[in-house]
């Protein structure tokens, strides 16, 4: 590639050329026939732009407050994990560039940095996101951790009961490296050596158990507020409001996981035109278009207003 990438889309093809096989495509690919992959990019294609003309546009004022913190525009960084596997410097790298462009950055469960690392290395405001494992007892700890290290609210992905199917894994046996978070208490190493190590891992670890009702074991060890990753229903929306969480994270975990789901930005829209959903802070990971979808104004009045008060009105 000639110079430096000029658009967002060049640094897929820089990855690629920069990483080994079986990393790129773990970061790359999503679950099974990855018809949502598809359908996640292809949907966002399709809402088109309605430029308005002649407004004054000399000053822009993008920012938002997302759970009381003031971020530059309503862009955060999602967890995603193992990112030393793409840069020596890890999660520490992500956090500054949160902070250095004023947004939340979420800290994957699956960091590579551990979370004091990330929270000393700059001042972003960070979220953790949490995946439960049956030993209960180390989510816990990874919690009181990263409440006791500043990170502000808990993001518990709810969409990896197990690990979906993804078959570039499978092929290339992907492993999953080292967790220092986790040492001493659980390691990544399977006894396994058929597919993907990642998802015998998974298996091996994540609690599928994990129900509606065992959100009073996280509420009861921690003070922070708790947003649900994961929500593609309606249904499903209005439960975690019924249980009282305080926010809901659109999000088919970048076709990663279910395949065949609907794509995200389809399932933000259904979410928030119908009006029982617009309690309670609705946040999207990938908001690239997102302000043409929605109403500019009521995309930041959920944010900013809403808290627990009722939205229907605004509909
Ligand atoms: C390489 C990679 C790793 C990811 N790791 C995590 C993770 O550790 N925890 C998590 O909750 N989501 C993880 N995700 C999902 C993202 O947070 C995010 O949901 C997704 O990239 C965007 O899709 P969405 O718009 O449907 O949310 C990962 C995604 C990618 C591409
Ligand atoms: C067991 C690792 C899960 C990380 C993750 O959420 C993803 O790869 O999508």
């Amino acid at each position: 590639m000639e110079g430096e990438p000029v658009n967002v889309n060049e640094f897929q093809e820089l990855a690629r050329l920069a990483l080994p096989k079986m990393y790129y495509d773990y970061y790359d690919g999503g679950a099974e026939d990855q018809y949502t992959l598809k359908e996640n990019v292809e949907s966002f294609r399709k809402i088109a732009l309605r430029p308005r003309i002649l407004v004054d546009v000399s000053r822009i004022d993008l920012s938002t407050i997302i759970l009381g913190h003031r971020i530059s525009a309503p862009i955060m960084i999602a967890p995603t994990a193992f990112h030393k596997l793409a840069h020596p410097q890890g999660e520490v790298a992500t956090a500054r560039a949160a902070a250095a462009s004023n947004t939340i950055m979420v800290l994957s469960y699956m960091s590579t940095c551990t979370v004091e690392e990330v929270a000393s290395s700059c001042n972003a405001v960070r979220f953790f996101q949490l995946y439960v494992y049956k030993r209960r007892d180390i989510s816990a700890q990874l919690v009181h951790r990263a409440e006791r290290n500043g990170y502000k609210a808990i993001v518990l992905t709810v969409d990896a009961p197990r690990l979906g199917r993804r078959e570039a894994d499978i092929k290339n046996k992907m492993i999953a490296p080292q967790l220092n978070n986790f040492e001493g208490l659980i390691s990544t190493k399977v006894d396994h050596d058929e597919g993907s190590n990642l998802e015998a891992f998974a298996k091996g670890t994540f609690d599928a158990s994990f129900c509606w009702r065992d959100l009073g074991w996280l509420r009861a060890i921690t003070n922070l507020p708790i947003l649900i990753k994961g929500v593609l229903t309606r249904e499903d929306a209005i439960k975690a409001m019924e249980v009282g969480v305080d926010g809901i994270i659109v999000s088919n975990h970048g076709a990663r996981q279910l395949d065949y789901t609907p794509a995200t930005i389809c399932v933000l829209e259904e979410l928030l035109n119908h009006e029982t959903y617009a309690l309670g802070h609705v946040l999207q990971t990938s908001l690239f278009r997102l302000f043409t979808l929605l109403e500019e104004k009521f995309l930041f009045s959920l944010m900013e207003e809403c808290g627990e008060e009722q939205m229907s009105s605004r509909h």
